[in-house]
C-alpha cells in the first residue's frame, strides 16, 4: 500500500492553522518537526488531532450533524448561498472556506492564505466559544476507527463543500489527501494489519486431522500436510519401523500426530449399516418385562422331544383339540398368566450352531436327563454349551415313572460337573418331571418363569422390531419363509425387513398356531413370508425404514461373503496364540479334550488348566470321551476354542466342519507334547515345522493271516488315496489304535506305489498284526511348513 506524505504545512493549511502552531504543539507533545516540509507520522498526526480536538470542542455530536444536514441541504440551490449554520456558527461568505465544524473555524476572506491568520494554540477555542464538551477522546484509550470515521466524514463534508463554492483545486487536493485518503489508507492499514495476524495465528493454531481406526503412514502424512519422510522418521523415533504402506492404528497415529504438532480428532465414519439399523440403548424407562426364551437340551432318548410336545399339547386350550397344525420352530405357552417362549429345536446342535453365528437368543436352558440312565456324554456336551453361553440350567430329570429310576444318582453324578442340586445346597433348580405321564411339568415351568424373574427379562416394545432368524425355508406356494424371534421392539405386517442377505416387506405374519398377526412384540415368535430369499438361521433381523438403503446393504454383505470365503482366516490356532496373546487380543486360551478314556480327559485338563500364566488364563471348556464330532467342532467356533484330541480322531463330519469354520483341532498321542506344544504356542516359540497332510482312509473289509508276514488288509479306499511308505494310524471306533508306517501295499498281487478312491487294495502295515475288520486305515504324510 503506497504510503502518502502528509507535510507539516499541509496540515497547518488543512486545519487553517499556522505552520507555527502545529510545530508547537508537536514540540510540546512529541518531537520538534526539523521544518514545515518534515513529513509526519500516524502517531505525530494523531497528537494534532487530539490536541485540536480537545481545544476545539462543539457542544454536542448533534451539532455536527445538523451542520452538516444544513449544510447538505443549503448545498442543493444551484446559488452559493452562505446560511448561518448554527446559531454559534460565525458565518462565511461567498467562496471563503467553510469552518471545519469540530476543530479550528477559519475565517478567510478572499483567497487569502489561511497563514494569515494569528494563530496559537489557545486561539481556536475562543473561536469557537459556543461550540462545547464533546470531548471522547482523551487519554490514550483512543478508539481509531470512530476518530477516523469522523474525520473522514468531516472531510468529505468539507471537501464537497469547496468543490461547490469553487474552492481552489489545490486545497482540494490537499483536502483528499489530509481527510479522506488519510483515513482510507489508514483504514486500509489496519485491516491489512488485522489480516496478517488473523494469518499468523492461523499458521501458529496446531493443523486438525482427522484419523480413522486405522490409516497408512503415506494417508497420515498427507493428512497432516507433511512429507512421508518426516512421519517414518517420527514413528521411528517411537520405536515404530513403519513403511508409508504400513497401516498403524489410530492410537499410534494419534501419539505421532501430536508429535507432530496437529490436533487430532477421531473420524467417525458411518456405515450404512449404522444409518440404516437403530441400534440405540433403550432407556431403563422404556423397558418392559418380557417372556423368557427357552431351549430343551441333553442326551438322546432323554426325553427333549416328549417334553416339548406335553408342553405344547397341555397349553392348547381344550376347545382347539388336535393340537397344533402350525410348527414353526418355536412357540409360546402360558404360565399362570405368564408367557413363556420355547425353541422347538431340541438339542444343543442347533443352540450352539446359532450361537456360533453370534445370536444369542436363549435365556434359560432346561436340561434333561432320564432318571433311568444318569448323565451321558450329551448331557455333559449340553452343560459345557449352556455354561459356555452363561444362561442359567434347569435340570428336568425325566422318567421319573420308571421304576429303575434314581433321581439322586443324577443328582449326585450333577454335583461332578458343578451343578449342585438346591436340594443339597447348591443353586442348580432340579425338577423330577415325566414328560410321558405329565408328572411335575408345571413345576417345571413355574421353575422356569421363576428363574426368568430373577434374570430381569426385560425389552422395549415401542421401537423397530429386531430379533433373530430361528429357521427358514423355501415354500412352494408361499416363497421364502422364515421364522424369527422378535427380541426387541415390534415387528409390524408391512415393514420392511433386513435378515442377514435377505431384505423385503413383511406379507404376512402367522403365530405359532397358524393364527394372523399384524404386529409382534419382544419374545414372540412368527413366521413371516415376503423375504427375497431364505436366510440363514441365526442371522440378526431388522425393521428399517428406507428400503432402497436396505438394499444397498444387502448387496455389500453379499459382496463381503464372497470376498470372507476367498479369503477364510483362522479364528484361533497355536500358530496365531502367541500373536493374539501379545496384542492382548485374547486373555483366555479355550481348550475342548477329547480323548480315548475318562482318565486322560481329567488328567490332561487338569495338567492344561495348569498352564495359565499372568497373561492368559487357560480354560477347558468341554473334555469327553470318544472321537471329535461336529458338535464340538461347533462349540470350538462359537467359544473361540482348539480342540485337543488324545488317540481319538475327528469324524468325517467334524473334519469337514472344522476346515469350513477354520477350527485348529491338535492331535497327540503323548500328554507331554501337547503340554509341551501349548506351552510353547503360549510362549511363541511354537515352532512347528511339519505338518500332517491326511492322504486317504481305508475300510478294512477283510483280514488274512499269511505266515512270515502277519494279518494282511483287505482294503477299500473311502477318500483320498493311500500311499505305499505313507504314515497311518489304525482307527477303531473312532479311537486310534496304533500308529506306524505301511509295510506293504498291493493291487491284486503286484505291489502299488499309490491306490486311489474307491478301489480295493491290500496292505500290512509294520510290526502291527492286530487289524479287524471295520477298522479304518488313516494314510498321511508330514509336511514341512513354510515359515
Ligand atoms: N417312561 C417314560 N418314558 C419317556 C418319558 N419321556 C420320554 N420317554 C420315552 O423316551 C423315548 C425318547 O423320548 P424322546 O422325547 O424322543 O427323547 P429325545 O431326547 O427327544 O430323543 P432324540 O430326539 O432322539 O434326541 C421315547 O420312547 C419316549 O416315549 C417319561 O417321562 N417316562
Amino acid at each position: 500500500m503506497a504510503i502518502e506524505k502528509y507535510r507539516v504545512h499541509e496540515v497547518a493549511k488543512d486545519f487553517g492553522l499556522s505552520t507555527k502552531t502545529i510545530t508547537e504543539i508537536l514540540t510540546k507533545y512529541a518531537t520538534a518537526p526539523k521544518n514545515h516540509m518534515q513529513v509526519l507520522d500516524d502517531h505525530e498526526l494523531s497528537i494534532i488531532f487530539d490536541y485540536l480536538t480537545q481545544h476545539n470542542q462543539v457542544s454536542g455530536i448533534q451539532v455536527i450533524f445538523a451542520d452538516t444536514y444544513q449544510e447538505k441541504k443549503k448545498e442543493e440551490p444551484p446559488a452559493v448561498q452562505p446560511a448561518p449554520q448554527s446559531p454559534a456558527q460565525p458565518k462565511p461568505q461567498g467562496q471563503k472556506a467553510a469552518p471545519k465544524p469540530q476543530s479550528q473555524p477559519v475565517q478567510q476572506k478572499g483567497g487569502e492564505a489561511p497563514r494569515q491568520q494569528p494563530a496559537s494554540t489557545q486561539q481556536p477555542a475562543s473561536r469557537v466559544p459556543q461550540k462545547k464538551i464533546v470531548d471522547t477522546r482523551k487519554g490514550g484509550d483512543v478508539n481509531l476507527a470512530k476518530y477516523d470515521e469522523r474525520l473522514e466524514d468531516l472531510g468529505g463534508q468539507r471537501g464537497e463543500r469547496m468543490q461547490q463554492r469553487g474552492g481552489k483545486e489545490k486545497f482540494r487536493s490537499n483536502q483528499r489527501k489530509s481527510g479522506m485518503t488519510f483515513s482510507n489508507k489508514r483504514r486500509q492499514d489496519e485491516a491489512e494489519k488485522m489480516r496478517r495476524l488473523q494469518l499468523e495465528i492461523a499458521k501458529k493454531a496446531p493443523l486438525k486431522v482427522q484419523i480413522p481406526d486405522e490409516i497408512s503412514v503415506g494417508e497420515l502424512a498427507s493428512r497432516m500436510k507433511k512429507t512421508g519422510a518426516e512421519v517414518v522418521k517420527c514413528l521411528m523415533k517411537n520405536g515404530i519401523m513403519a513403511s508409508l504402506s504400513q497401516i498403524i492404528d489410530f492410537d499410534t497415529a494419534a501419539i505421532i500426530a501430536e508429535e507432530m504438532g496437529c490436533k487430532v480428532e477421531k473420524e467417525v465414519v458411518v456405515t450404512i449399516e449404522e444409518k440404516l439399523i437403530d441400534a440405540h440403548e433403550d432407556r431403563p424407562e422404556d423397558l418392559v418385562p418380557r417372556a423368557p426364551v427357552v431351549v430343551v437340551m441333553g442326551h438322546v432318548d432323554h426325553g427333549k422331544t416328549s417334553l416339548l410336545d406335553t408342553i405344547r399339547n397341555t397349553s392348547v386350550a381344550s376347545g382347539e383339540a388336535g393340537g397344533i397344525t402350525q410348527h414353526i420352530g418355536a412357540y409360546q405357552v402360558q404360565v399362570n398368566g405368564k408367557p413363556i417362549t420355547f425353541l422347538d429345536t431340541p438339542g444343543h446342535e442347533a443352540f450352539t450352531s446359532m450361537r456360533a453365528r453370534g445370536a444369542m437368543i436363549t435365556d434359560i436352558a432346561i436340561l434333561m436327563v432320564a432318571a433311568d440312565d444318569g448323565i451321558m456324554p450329551q448331557t455333559v456336551e449340553s452343560i459345557n454349551h449352556a455354561k459356555a453361553a452363561g444362561i442359567p440350567i434347569i435340570v428336568a430329570i425325566n422318567k421319573i415313572d420308571k421304576p429303575e429310576a434314581n433321581p439322586d444318582r443324577v443328582m449326585q453324578q450333577l454335583t461332578e460337573h458343578g451343578l449342585v442340586p438346591e436340594d443339597w445346597g447348591g443353586e442348580t433348580i432340579c425338577c423330577k418331571v415325566s414328560a410321558k405321564k405329565n408328572l411335575g411339568i408345571d413345576n417345571l415351568l413355574e421353575m422356569v418363569t421363576l428363574t426368568a424373574e430373577m434374570e430381569e427379562l426385560r425389552a422395549n416394545p415401542n421401537r423397530a422390531g429386531q430379533g433373530t432368524v430361528i429357521e427358514a425355508r423355501l415354500d412352494k406356494g408361499r416363497g421364502p419363509v422364515a421364522t424369527l424371534l422378535v427380541q426387541n421392539g415390534t415387528l409390524k405386517q408391512g415393514d420392511i425387513i433386513i435378515a442377514g442377505t435377505a431384505v423385503g416387506r413383511v406379507r404376512t405374519m402367522l403365530d405359532y398356531k397358524g393364527n394372523r398377526l399384524t404386529e409382534a412384540g419382544p419374545s414372540v415368535p412368527v413366521e413371516i413370508a415376503g423375504l427375497s430369499e431364505a436366510p440363514t438361521a441365526g442371522s440378526p433381523f431388522f425393521a428399517v425404514a428406507d428400503e432402497r438403503m436396505a438394499r444397498e446393504l444387502v448387496e455389500q454383505r453379499k459382496a463381503e461373503e464372497r470376498a470372507k470365503a476367498a479369503a477364510p482366516v483362522q479364528k484361533v490356532s497355536l500358530e496365531n496364540l502367541f500373536d493374539q496373546i501379545r496384542s492382548g487380543e485374547r486373555k483366555e486360551l479355550a481348550l475342548i479334550v477329547k480323548a480315548d478314556v475318562q482318565g486322560s480327559v481329567e488328567a490332561v485338563k487338569a495338567s492344561l488348566e495348569k498352564l495359565s500364566n499372568d497373561e492368559v488364563n487357560v480354560r477347558v471348556i468341554h473334555g469327553g470321551v470318544g472321537a471329535i464330532n461336529e458338535s464340538d467342532v461347533m462349540l470350538a467356533s462359537s467359544s473361540g476354542a482348539i480342540i485337543v484330541g488324545f488317540n481319538v480322531r475327528p469324524d468325517a463330519a467334524a473334519r469337514d466342519g472344522a476346515a469350513r469354520q477354520n477350527v485348529d483341532m491338535r492331535m497327540y498321542r503323548v500328554i507331554y507334547d501337547c503340554i509341551d506344544e501349548i506351552e510353547s504356542a503360549m510362549k511363541g516359540m511354537l515352532a512347528p515345522k511339519y505338518r500332517e497332510v491326511v492322504l486317504g482312509h481305508a475300510e478294512v473289509r477283510q483280514t488274512y493271516k499269511v505266515s512270515g508276514v502277519g494279518t494282511v488288509a483287505g482294503c477299500y479306499v473311502q477318500d483320498g488315496k493311500i500311499v505305499r511308505n505313507c504314515s497311518v494310524r489304525v482307527v477303531r471306533d473312532g479311537i486310534v489304535i496304533h500308529e506306524g508306517h505301511l509295510a506293504s501295499l498291493k493291487r491284486f498281487k503286484d505291489d502299488a506305489k499309490e491306490v486311489a478312491e474307491n478301489y480295493e487294495c491290500g496292505m500290512t502295515v509294520e510290526k502291527f498284526n492286530d487289524i479287524k475288520e471295520g477298522d479304518i486305515i488313516e494314510g498321511y504324510t508330514m509336511e514341512e511348513i513354510p515359515r
